[in-house]
């Protein structure tokens, strides 16, 4: 496997807040990450810091094989489709896409053509009359005909309605099975791109939680629910990762799969077993309040 980000203590502050701090990952060729994380963990700095829109403050970054600020070579092979993308002043989506070969080598106008039928994309329309979701689509489009070596999706569908986002994650799969490429894709909306994922990088405050490959990600952490007193027997001496109760009712999730032997045994106490999604684990990972307050309610 061909290694396309190398990245080593790498960390960015802002004045005396550190938003990415001396965090260390690799991004191999031909892979769709997921960057996730709650909101100010540091995704779009990161993402930024990987396209040479900023300069690290320190540690170690590699981007085929080089620094990406100031290397043509480099920022060539990269696209960036952000949250709020800006194009310039009367600008159409038709001029975003005739102007796009001139960066973007790999760019396939036909492809964008259907991309635009998907879409309903107005071409002719200048780009501030555009709505919310409209301009998410020129981006979409934009970051999908690119068919750039490594491509970045930061949140790109504000206002995209979810037959749009549906015919993105379509034709993001569809073209990326006929020319692999390495995708970045941070987004809030976790369940939906879950089974779109191959490797999962989760941030909070600045630091990597987790780097992991989506499969090993998928079932790798169990709810139990049942009476209390029972769920609190059978977690107790586990890694528990996320707690919820009402009444004598408790609801516990523990990091790491249940053998056949635990599964009988669970079944014979009444507890009830389910696997947890992607975004259910990250919200357990990440939301160290919600836990909080589960145990507070607990105790008192
Ligand atoms: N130019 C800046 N000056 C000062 N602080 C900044 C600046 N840009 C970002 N930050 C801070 O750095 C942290 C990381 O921001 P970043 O935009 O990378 O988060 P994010 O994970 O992309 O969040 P979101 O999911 O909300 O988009 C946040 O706390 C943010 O307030």
């Amino acid at each position: 496997m061909t290694t396309v980000v190398r990245a080593q203590g790498l960390t960015k502050r802002y004045g005396s807040f550190t938003a990415v701090d001396a965090v260390d990952f690799t991004l191999e060729e031909g892979r769709i990450y997921g960057l996730l994380g709650r909101n100010g963990a540091g995704k779009t700095t990161i993402m930024q810091l990987l396209t040479g829109q900023l300069f690290p403050n320190g540690g170690e970054l590699e981007v085929f094989g080089r620094t990406p600020a100031e290397h043509a070579d480099v920022l060539r092979r990269l696209c960036f489709i952000a949250e709020s993308q800006r194009y310039p002043e009367d600008f159409t989506p038709a001029h975003v896409f005739k102007s796009a070969p001139w960066f973007f080598e790999n760019w396939d106008a036909a492809f964008a053509e259907r991309l635009v039928a998907d879409f309903r994309l107005p071409t002719k329309r200048r780009i501030k009359k555009l709505s919310r979701g409209q301009l998410s689509a020129v981006g979409v489009i934009v970051g999908l005909a690119s068919r750039a070596p490594l491509t970045f999706f930061d949140e790109p569908y504000l206002g995209l309605d979810a037959v749009a986002r549906h015919i993105f994650y379509d034709r993001l799969l569809e073209d990326y099975a006929e020319h692999p490429r390495t995708i970045v894709l941070s987004t809030h909306l976790i369940d939906e791109v879950a089974n779109l994922l191959e490797h999962v990088i989760l941030i909070d405050q600045g630091r990597i939680l987790l780097d992991r490959d989506a499969e090993e990600v998928r079932g790798s952490a169990t709810t139990i629910a049942g009476a209390r007193a029972a769920v609190d027997a059978f977690t107790a001496d586990r890694p528990v990762i996320g707690r919820e109760g009402i009444g004598g009712l408790a609801s516990v999730t523990i990091d790491g799969r249940l053998d056949q032997a635990e599964r009988i045994r669970a079944a014979e106490l009444g507890l009830e077993l389910a696997p947890v999604s992607l975004q259910q684990l990250i919200v357990h990972l990440t939301g160290t309040d919600l836990a909080g307050t589960a145990e507070q309610e607990k105790a008192a």
